[in-house]
C-alpha cells in the first residue's frame, strides 16, 4: 500500500467546449505527490489551474492522466473517503431555499455522524434552526463546511471555501483540520488566496504557474534553509525572499512573502508568453514589448527580489 494520498505525474488537461475542438491546455506537466497526513496549500494566480486540478482529483473532470487518489486512478472512479468542497455549491438554488439547517444536514447523512456533526456545529458556530434562505453568505458557507466534513474523510480537497469565513471561525476550522490530519492521517489539498494566519497550517506548498507546477512539487513547509548564511536558499524559494521571510518587521506572514514573490514571477511569465504569441494588447505585455518597466517588474524591484 502506497503512503502517498495523491499521485499526480505529468498531468495534462484541456477543456473541450460543446461542439468545438479541444481548447488550449489549461494544465501541463502537473506533478504533485503528497504523503498521507499532509496539508498542502496550492498557490497560484487567478486562472493558474488550481480549481481545475482539484476538480480532476475529485473526479468532476475526466482526463486519462493516471492521477491517483488513495491509490486509485480517478479517471475510472473516485475512491471512497474523498471530500471536495468548492465555491459553486452556494449558487445551487436548493441551498438558498427555505430549508431548515437540521433537515438539510440530516438529508446528507448528519444523523449517522452525530458526534462529529455536533463538534463541527460548535466550531463553525452554526445554528440548527437557521433557514437557508435567511442566512448570510458566510453563514451559508459554514453550513456547507459542516455538511462536507461530518462524515470522516481521508482526503479533503478545498477550493477557496474559507474566504468568506470570519477570522475566528477560520482559525478554529484550521485547528480542527490540523487535528484531523494528525490523529487520523487524513490529507488536505487546499487552494486559497489568503495567506495571513496560515504559517503554521501547511506541511507542504505547491506552486502552480500558468497551469504547470514548479519544482519541487510539493515544497516542504516550513522551509528549512541549509545554513544561517542569509544568501543560502532552497530550490523553489526565489533569491531575496528568505530575507523577507525572516524579517521580524515584515507586515504579513512568511507564507505571504513567498506567495507575493511567486505571483510576481507568474505575472512576468504570463506577460512573456503573451508577447511570444503576439498578444500585446494587455497593458503589461504592451509595456514590456516597448521596453518599459511593467507594474510587476516595478513591484519586484521594490521588494528587491532577484529573479
Ligand atoms: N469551463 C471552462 N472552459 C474553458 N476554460 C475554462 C473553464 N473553466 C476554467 N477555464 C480556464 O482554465 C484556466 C484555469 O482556471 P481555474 O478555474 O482552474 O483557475 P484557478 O487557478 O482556480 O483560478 P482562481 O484563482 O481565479 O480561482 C483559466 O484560464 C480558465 O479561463
Amino acid at each position: 500500500m502506497s503512503d502517498l494520498a495523491l499521485e499526480v505525474n505529468a498531468l495534462h488537461f484541456a477543456y473541450t467546449p460543446v461542439n468545438a475542438p479541444k481548447g488550449p491546455p489549461v494544465l501541463e506537466d502537473v506533478t504533485l505527490n503528497l504523503p498521507k497526513g499532509s496539508r498542502c496549500i496550492l498557490v497560484g494566480a487567478n486562472g493558474a489551474g488550481k480549481s481545475t486540478l482539484l476538480q480532476i482529483l475529485a473526479g468532476k473532470k475526466l482526463t486519462r492522466s493516471g492521477a491517483k487518489v488513495l491509490g486509485q486512478d480517478v479517471f475510472f472512479s473516485t475512491p471512497q473517503g474523498v471530500t471536495y468542497l468548492g465555491t459553486e455549491w452556494a449558487a445551487n438554488p436548493v441551498v438558498r431555499s427555505d430549508l431548515v439547517v437540521s433537515h438539510f444536514l440530516d438529508s446528507v447523512g448528519g444523523y449517522r455522524h452525530q458526534e462529529r456533526r455536533d463538534r463541527l456545529l460548535d466550531i463553525l458556530d452554526v445554528d440548527l434552526n437557521w433557514h437557508m434562505h435567511e442566512v448570510s453568505d458566510g453563514e451559508r458557507r459554514r453550513v456547507q463546511i459542516v455538511s462536507g466534513l461530518m462524515a470522516p474523510w481521508e482526503v479533503l480537497l478545498l477550493d477557496e471555501v474559507t474566504v468568506d469565513l470570519d477570522v475566528l471561525v477560520r482559525s478554529r476550522l484550521l485547528a480542527f483540520l490540523t487535528e484531523e490530519t494528525q490523529t487520523r492521517n487524513a490529507t488536505i489539498l487546499y487552494a486559497t488566496h489568503i495567506f495571513d494566519g496560515l504559517d503554521s497550517f501547511p506541511t507542504h506548498l505547491c506552486h502552480i504557474q500558468l497551469g504547470t507546477t514548479l519544482p519541487p512539487s510539493p515544497l516542504s513547509w516550513p522551509v528549512v534553509f541549509p545554513s544561517s548564511d542569509p544568501s543560502a536558499t532552497v530550490e523553489g524559494v526565489p533569491a531575496g525572499v528568505r530575507e523577507k521571510m525572516e524579517d521580524p518587521e515584515r507586515p504579513g506572514s512568511k507564507l505571504l512573502e513567498l506567495a507575493l514573490a511567486w505571483l510576481a514571477q507568474d505575472k512576468e511569465r504570463r506577460i512573456e508568453k503573451e508577447i511570444a504569441v503576439g498578444g500585446t494588447k494587455k497593458r503589461g505585455a504592451a509595456k514590456k514589448a516597448e521596453g518599459e518597466t511593467t507594474d510587476s517588474e516595478a513591484f519586484y524591484k521594490k521588494y528587491d527580489y532577484n529573479n
